[in-house]
């Protein structure tokens, strides 16, 4: 049996070689799960003939990436800098954000699923915590959603948008439960994602952005018919208890808070990506974190 040797708080460890642990790196530097494990495999086999026993991560990582040069440069070259982002400094936070229905849970849950996360929380469920908490009364406009929010605060008669001024009313309430999150994951060192419409560039507080290891990804959909149909392809689903007729109803409104985050996006720091293809969107949130996470911060 392979062992592999490792340190953790300057204390030696060793395991067992894993050829699942392996494949699960090799997926996350682009490589398809059915030909990681095959790869996973072939590597197993090559330490055997190379009568190794014993073997420090290090040297199993040069290993591993001395094998993909040989099949896939650029696999080994995002094989090499994942390496580097999983020995930085702290914890990755990724923050999603976009307009209800463009697919921010989706692509949150397939991330996680690419990058071996387990912290994955929305701010649908943040929101829905301050609910009970904050009665509303204090606080009316988190008792309703992104898009209707403007229905229960006062709206200066001036306002350019009742829509967007609503919508700014209940983000700025939910990024103060977005900042305990961030802050309590690096507290904890656990690196997590966190999805949903409060996520919204400029609502965020920028220290804590620029200090740590966080990455921001605004999702949209450009075309409208392909927006609506979301909430089609999701309401479809027998166990979602949310009725389609109010977002087809408040679809205008939805639009019009996309406008916003989009704008506030462009504004700041943070990544834009249109949600059409999931493939597409999954392997543009893993390159764009690779390039800009690569190096240690
Ligand atoms: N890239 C994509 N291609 C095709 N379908 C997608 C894509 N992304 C999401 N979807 C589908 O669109 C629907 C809405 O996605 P999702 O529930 O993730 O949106 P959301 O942004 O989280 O919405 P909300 O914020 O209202 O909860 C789901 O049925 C999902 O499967
Ligand atoms: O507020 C919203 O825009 C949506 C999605 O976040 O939540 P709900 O389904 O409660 O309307």
């Amino acid at each position: 049996m392979i062992m592999v040797k490792g340190k953790v708080d300057g204390k030696e460890y060793q395991e067992p070689f894993s050829k699942g642990i392996l494949a699960r790196s090799l997926t996350t530097a682009d490589m398809g799960s059915k030909k990681a494990y095959e790869a996973a495999t072939e590597i197993e086999l090559k330490l055997i003939e190379n009568n190794i026993n014993v073997i420090s991560i290090t040297e199993l990582s040069e290993f591993v990436a001395d094998y993909l040069r040989n099949e896939d440069p650029a696999i080994a070259e995002k094989y090499l800098k994942w390496r580097t982002l999983r020995k930085a400094n702290g914890p990755l936070i990724i923050l999603i954000g976009g307009a209800s229905g463009v697919g921010t849970s989706s692509m949150a849950f397939e991330l996680a699923n690419r990058l071996g996360l387990k912290n994955l929380i929305s701010t649908d469920m943040i929101r829905e915590v301050m609910r009970k908490i904050v009665s509303k009364d204090l606080s009316p406009v988190i008792h309703k959603s992104s898009f209707n929010a403007y229905e229960s605060i006062r709206i200066p008669k001036l306002a350019s948008n009742p829509v967007v001024e609503g919508f700014r009313n209940q983000v700025e309430v939910v990024s103060v439960g977005v900042e305990a999150i961030i802050e309590r994951s690096i507290k904890e060192g656990i690196s997590t994602i966190i999805e949903g419409v409060h996520i919204v560039p400029g609502f965020i507080n920028e220290e804590l952005i620029e200090k740590y290891n966080i990455v921001v990804f605004t999702l949209t959909i450009s075309d409208p018919e392909i927006h609506k149909s979301r909430f089609y392809s999701r309401c479809r689903q027998p166990w979602v208890k949310r009725s389609l007729q109010s977002y087809l109803d408040n679809f205008n409104s939805i639009r019009e808070t996309q406008d916003f985050i989009v704008n506030q996006a462009k504004l700041s720091d943070s990544y834009i990506i249109d949600n059409v293809d999931v493939t597409t969107t999954i392997d543009m949130m893993m390159n764009d974190i690779i390039d800009k996470y690569g190096g240690i911060k």
